[in-house]
């Protein structure tokens, strides 16, 4: 059987810990206000699995696919939208859930996409930012971990759609 056990960067227990952090602050950010949260796919299923069980406030769930880079570790520039949310944001308090700003293009585009459908307020959480490929200015309101820059895959996070099953933050080496 092939040996299956990418390096770890950040484990399971240190993501649960700071996805704990994340969520108390939501919650008091948002006392008395209703949520929409949009997990935006694939790459932030878990952490946003995760993220919405420790906040504590009413809030409706909703998915959006976006995809720029494939089969590659490089970003191909172009941010395609695979599925859309079905939920009208119109006055409502947003927070994007993602699973990693790295050029930044992504959440570029979403916000665009977004903001023309009047939502109330729109916050982004993060649990991944890679700061030294960053073209595109970006506010991230909750971040998990600032990381350098290396691949990385799992928890959500795929290299051409593998990986993303593991329970921690591995890096991509040539021999996985
Ligand atoms: O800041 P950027 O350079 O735009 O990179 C970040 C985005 O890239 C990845 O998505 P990907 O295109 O791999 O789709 P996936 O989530 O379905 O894997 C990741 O999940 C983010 O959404
Ligand atoms: O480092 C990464 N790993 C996985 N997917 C990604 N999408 C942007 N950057 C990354
Ligand atoms: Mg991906």
């Amino acid at each position: 059987m092939e040996l299956y056990t990418p390096e770890a960067l950040i484990g399971e227990e240190e993501i649960a810990l700071r996805i704990e952090a994340l969520g108390k602050a939501i919650t008091q950010d948002f006392e008395n206000e209703d949520l929409v949260v949009i997990c935006v796919l694939k790459g932030a299923f878990m952490f946003c699995s995760d993220l919405i069980k420790k906040i504590n406030r009413p809030l409706k769930l909703e998915f959006i696919s976006l995809s720029s880079y494939g089969d590659s570790t490089n970003s191909s520039g172009n941010v395609r939208l695979e599925m859309d949310i079905t939920a009208n944001i119109e006055g409502k308090n947003v927070i994007i859930v993602e699973d990693i700003v790295d050029t930044g293009l992504t959440i570029k585009t979403l916000m665009e996409l977004l903001s023309v459908r009047n939502p109330k307020t729109v916050k982004l959480a993060s649990l991944l930012f890679k700061p030294v490929k960053l073209k595109h200015k970006v506010n991230i309101d909750y971040l998990g971990f600032e990381i350098e820059d290396k691949f990385v895959i799992g928890y959500g996070l795929d290299y051409a759609g593998r990986y993303r099953e593991l329970p921690y933050i591995g890096i991509l080496n040539a021999g996985n």
